[in-house]
């Protein structure tokens, strides 16, 4: 990890990428049962070596496309050296985990002492009693003694391969989010603190996630958020996402940044259509990835705002392609459907996450392998792709796009 601050600059989905945040899944996956994968947002139990090869197969595909790899339990663990910034995470993370005094204390003693490497593992993949008491001094705590050895004391993060979402990079600066379930709470307050304090995040601006109101439920995931050019940001109003963050974060960005307009796009609050980025993703500067069965209950508003974030209109638009059009300002836009318009294998990959390209430059994506109907369809629309293998990846219902949080794209504006 560089010492000296990057530059961030994110004003398009398609522009050429050349830095990107990771996650690669860890030990955290390992805590993952069927009795509580519910709740921890997966699907199925990983094979986790499996998916730490195709992981890294996917950061060696964007590597050798020149894009630069951070990973984020590099810069979590790198801020944890400071003892201050150390202190004050942990009494959040601890805050959160519902403990009494006496074993909040004991913790923190043991983890204020651990090296940071170390703790930045245990933030990441949870600590359980057996495990705490390893570590702990005896103490008088209700907690430690009604749960059981395999019980949290501080949770595992799961989610955290799907750095799309704790976070968004707009611009020269990072929307942070507040996440709608509970698993995934703890992702943007690490990510928080990584922004505020490691010397690499320099300079970065922070719109929204910081102020004493941005908390639940003013709910917002990077999921729902498309950079669709230097002016225009889209939205999804999803499971995920509430009506109310989007118009405050479009304020925020109109004040800070060169974005004056938000497309809202309201999308079905299920479990499939999670975020705006498994329906609908960009894959060129006139064509987009779209699940075909978006259309049939999709709204879009347009929101207007002055450079002092005042919100001058809402305008609802009737058709998805007019209003690309439209906000583009092009005479065609071109929408490749998920599984090649076939509602069956719209639906199959839609669920493997076939809509969920992640784009290096304009024309040319990476997707899951086993998405087939759908990545043909984007070679017969002139995309290049390039495949990865998703087969334990995608188990956690996320794709390219949701594993990945672009610092850094060529601006294709100028
Ligand atoms: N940007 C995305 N679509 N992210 C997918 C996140 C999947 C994750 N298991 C969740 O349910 O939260």
């Amino acid at each position: 990890m560089k010492e000296k601050s990057a530059a961030f600059s994110v004003t398009s989905e398609i522009g050429r990428l050349k830095r990107v945040m990771l996650h690669r899944p860890g030990r955290e996956l390992e805590r993952l049962t069927i009795d509580n994968k519910d709740n921890l947002l997966f699907d199925d139990i990983l094979w986790v070596e499996e998916a730490q090869k195709e992981h890294d197969a996917f950061a060696d595909l964007l590597r050798d496309n020149g894009v630069e790899v951070v990973y984020f339990k590099n810069c979590l663990s790198h801020i944890l050296k400071d003892e201050n910034i150390r202190k004050s995470l942990l009494e959040d993370v601890i805050a959160l985990e519902a403990l009494d005094i006496p074993l909040s204390m004991a913790l923190l003693s043991e983890l204020m002492a651990m090296p940071s490497d170390e703790l930045a593992e245990i933030l990441i993949a949870g600590l359980t009693k057996k495990e705490a008491l390893q570590i702990l001094s005896p103490c008088t705590s209700l907690v430690l003694n009604s749960i059981g050895d395999y019980d949290f004391l501080i949770r595992p993060v799961p989610n955290l391969y799907f750095q799309r979402d704790p976070y968004s990079f707009v611009q020269d600066g990072v929307v942070v989010s507040v996440m709608n379930f509970e698993a995934r709470k703890k992702e943007p307050l690490y990510a928080k603190y990584i922004f505020e304090n490691h010397p690499y995040f320099k300079g970065l601006k922070i719109f929204y996630g910081t102020q004493s109101r941005d908390t639940y439920p003013y709910h917002i995931e990077g999921g729902d958020v498309l950079v669709l050019s230097d002016k225009v940001v889209a939205i999804g109003i999803s499971q995920r996402t509430s009506a109310g963050t989007v118009q405050i974060v479009g304020s925020r960005l109109a004040r800070s940044s060169s974005v004056k307009t938000i497309l809202a796009f309201d999308i079905p609050k299920t479990r499939a259509a999670m975020h705006l980025d498994t329906v609908f993703t960009m894959v060129d500067r006139d064509a987009f990835t779209v699940y075909p069965g978006l259309s049939e209950t999709l709204r879009i508003w347009e929101l207007n705002y002055e450079e002092d974030g005042t919100l001058t209109s809402i305008k609802e638009h009737s058709s998805l392609k007019e209003c690309i059009k439209k906000v583009f300002d092009i005479s065609n836009v071109r929408f490749i459907e998920t599984g090649g318009g076939d509602p069956i294998a719209a639906a199959r990959d839609q669920w493997n996450d076939g809509t969920n390209t992640l784009a290096l430059e304009p024309g040319v994506v990476v997707t899951y392998r086993r998405n087939v109907a759908s990545n043909r369809a984007l070679r017969e629309n002139g995309i290049k792709v390039f495949e990865i293998k998703g087969a334990e990846l995608g188990r956690g219902r996320g794709g390219p796009r949701c594993m990945s949080m672009p610092i850094c794209r060529e601006n294709i504006h100028k």
